[in-house]
């Protein structure tokens, strides 16, 4: 389960430009489940996501997943957290077009210290998992924007994390591939992952394997 406790996020403090972007925000997620994250642009979904990724630290508040705090990890084991149990997907997908797909996706294994065998085999998975696999060998810069999330898709699972957290994901994409988008989730999530959708598309409504849908307007949980 992740536990958000009185979460606030200030930019700029004790500044002239000091801006409140979270305000006390507490929430539980239970494992497994797959939650939206609703909210116009500037709500605060992404600080949040941010947050819960830890790739930036709260002012204040904690959160708490499967017992152990995150919040304020220090950023070594900040990033070693991030590397055994979180995948990102992002709206800009963040990949390396000069590179192929499968270097691409092979990137958050670097780290982890794992033989080229077992890099091949967790590599083949994700691609399947995130129909990508028969493009493997193209380089991205080569590939449609559907193309593209899936690769970012690939990645975000290839070292098999139980957090899946996505950043306006269907932002660049037309109604299709955001079907494609909603129909890897729903697989996802038949393989027991907790999924975090941060988004304002409004096709992400309704959708029958989502739990929760949690709105966030200037910064508080609504
Ligand atoms: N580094 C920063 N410094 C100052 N203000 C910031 C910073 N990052 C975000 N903000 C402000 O915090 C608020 C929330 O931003 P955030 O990016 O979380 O919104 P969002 O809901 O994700 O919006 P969008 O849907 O447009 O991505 C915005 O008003 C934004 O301007």
């Amino acid at each position: 389960m992740i536990q958000v406790n009185k979460l606030n996020k200030i930019f700029n403090e004790n500044t002239k430009k000091q801006f409140h972007a979270l305000k006390d925000i507490n929430l539980q997620i239970q494992t497994s489940s797959c939650v939206i994250l609703k909210g116009v642009s500037g709500s605060g979904k992404s600080t949040l996501l941010s947050i819960l990724g830890t790739l930036s630290k709260p002012s204040s508040g904690d959160i708490i997943v499967n017992g152990d705090s995150i919040a304020k990890l220090p950023d070594l084991h900040a990033s070693s957290f991030r590397a055994t149990n979180l995948g990102f997907i992002f709206q800009s997908y963040n990949l390396f077009n000069e590179l192929d797909v499968i270097q691409n996706v092979s990137i958050p294994l670097v780290p982890l210290g794992f033989t080229q065998k077992q890099i091949n085999e967790k590599v083949s998975i994700a691609l399947n998992l995130a129909n990508i696999e028969h493009k493997k060998n193209e380089t991205v810069s080569n590939l449609s924007g559907g193309e593209k999330q899936r690769v970012a898709i690939a990645r975000a699972l290839v070292n098999n994390p139980d957090i899946i957290l996505c950043d306006e994901p269907t932002a660049n994409l037309d109604k299709d591939n955001s079907l494609k988008f909603i129909e890897a989730m729903r697989k996802l999530k038949t393989l027991d992952k907790t999924i975090i959708i941060a988004t304002h598309d409004p096709i992400f409504e309704n959708l029958d394997f989502v739990d929760e849908v949690i709105n966030i307007k200037d910064g508080e949980i609504v």
